[in-house]
């Protein structure tokens, strides 16, 4: 299991990230190839198992243990207006969540995944990184491996978020990434007024110059411009990665947590499943930067890993189609 000791931990985990075992996936193409359909028309289903035998190493991929992990996390940000609702909403989803009545309850349970909810010092909001680094390196590095300690051992991961204010870090994160300013990347979040989007934008631009000066390795934009629950999901997929765990990722918050590790290590998403588009209007944009294709789009626009989570359902039937299908050579089908 991994643990970030030290902002270089971060750094020297991202320069050794594991590859796919490339017989497991040969094995599985090979097999896809021989089951009762012509080659390549389950299209992206084919995909998908050769991707998960890769990362689990095995030519007949299973999801035994998925695993939804949902992290939270309060932001100082929220003072500058950027959100539509007040930041104790992060803590009162976090108690419907344990009750069972949020969106990612119910669809966890309809994808037959485990759903984790792990809590980040909700008393103790990062501090407004329109005025200084949203957290310190002893901050940062303890979200991080509470990110990596919650992959426990699934055979698939789940990530997913809570936290008033987190589409406004998430934005700066992209932009901080990626180039651009806060009209570029902010969004409507929990659904802001036009009033409401100028002030994220001009709260990420303003960032942005703050910290231009210290924003040269992935650790420091993760500190300085993102928040615990999202510090929480890059260190769940960097662990992810070193233990060969699938990833699916959730929305626009979620994904951006990839952003500023993809900057300096650009195969971190190579594990990574997009399990849908979100209308958060950055999204497509960041995803496109990170060489992901989302499997649905479907208008979410909801976090939590609510879209992730439905994408489980796509996951499992391409395996099952991958597992259970019988070969040309077993039906008697004439091949090609
Ligand atoms: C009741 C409620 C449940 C949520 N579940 C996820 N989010 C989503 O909205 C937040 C991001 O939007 P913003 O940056 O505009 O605050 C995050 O907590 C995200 O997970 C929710 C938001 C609300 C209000
Ligand atoms: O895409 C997301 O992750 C998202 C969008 C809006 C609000 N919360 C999350």
């Amino acid at each position: 299991m991994i643990r970030f000791s030290s902002p270089g931990d971060v750094a020297g985990a991202l320069a050794t990230l594991p590859p796919p075992d490339e017989a497991a996936r040969a094995a599985a193409a090979a097999r896809q190839a021989q089951l009762t359909k012509p080659p390549g028309s389950l299209g992206r289903l084919e995909e998908i198992a050769v991707f998960l035998a890769g990362w689990q190493g095995t030519a007949r991929p299973r999801i035994e243990r998925g695993c939804a992990v949902v992290f939270a996390g309060n932001h100082g940000v929220v003072a500058q207006g950027v959100s539509a609702f007040p930041a104790g909403v992060t803590a009162q989803m976090v108690a419907n969540f344990a009750a069972g009545g949020a969106a990612i309850n119910a669809l966890a349970q309809a994808a037959g995944l485990t759903l984790a909810v792990v809590p980040l010092d909700l008393d103790t909001p990062t501090a407004d990184f329109t005025l200084a680094p949203a957290m310190t390196e002893a901050e940062c590095l303890a979200a991080m491996n509470a990110g990596a300690a919650a992959i426990g051992d699934a055979d698939l991961l789940v990530l997913g978020e809570m936290g008033i204010g987190n589409s406004t870090a998430a934005a700066a994160l992209a932009a901080a990434s990626f180039g651009g300013d806060g009209a570029d990347w902010a969004g409507r979040g929990t659904g802001v007024d036009d009033a409401g989007l100028a002030r994220k934008a001009q709260a990420v631009t303003a960032a942005l110059a703050l910290h231009r000066h210290h924003l040269d390795t992935a650790f420091e934009i993760l500190r300085r411009l993102g928040g615990r629950e999202i510090a929480a999901i890059a260190g769940a997929v960097i662990a992810a990665r070193h233990a060969r765990v699938p990833v699916v990722l959730d929305g626009f918050i979620c994904t951006s947590a990839l952003a500023p590790l993809a900057r300096f290590a650009p195969a971190i998403a190579a594990h990574c499943l997009a399990g849908h588009c979100s209308a958060e209007s950055g999204h497509v944009r960041l995803l496109d930067r990170l060489g992901l294709a989302p499997l649905l789009r479907l208008e979410l626009r909801l976090g939590e890993g609510s879209g992730a989570a439905l994408a489980v359902q796509v996951i499992r039937a391409a395996l099952a189609a991958h597992n259970r299908m019988a070969t040309f050579a077993e039906a008697g089908v004439s091949a090609a």
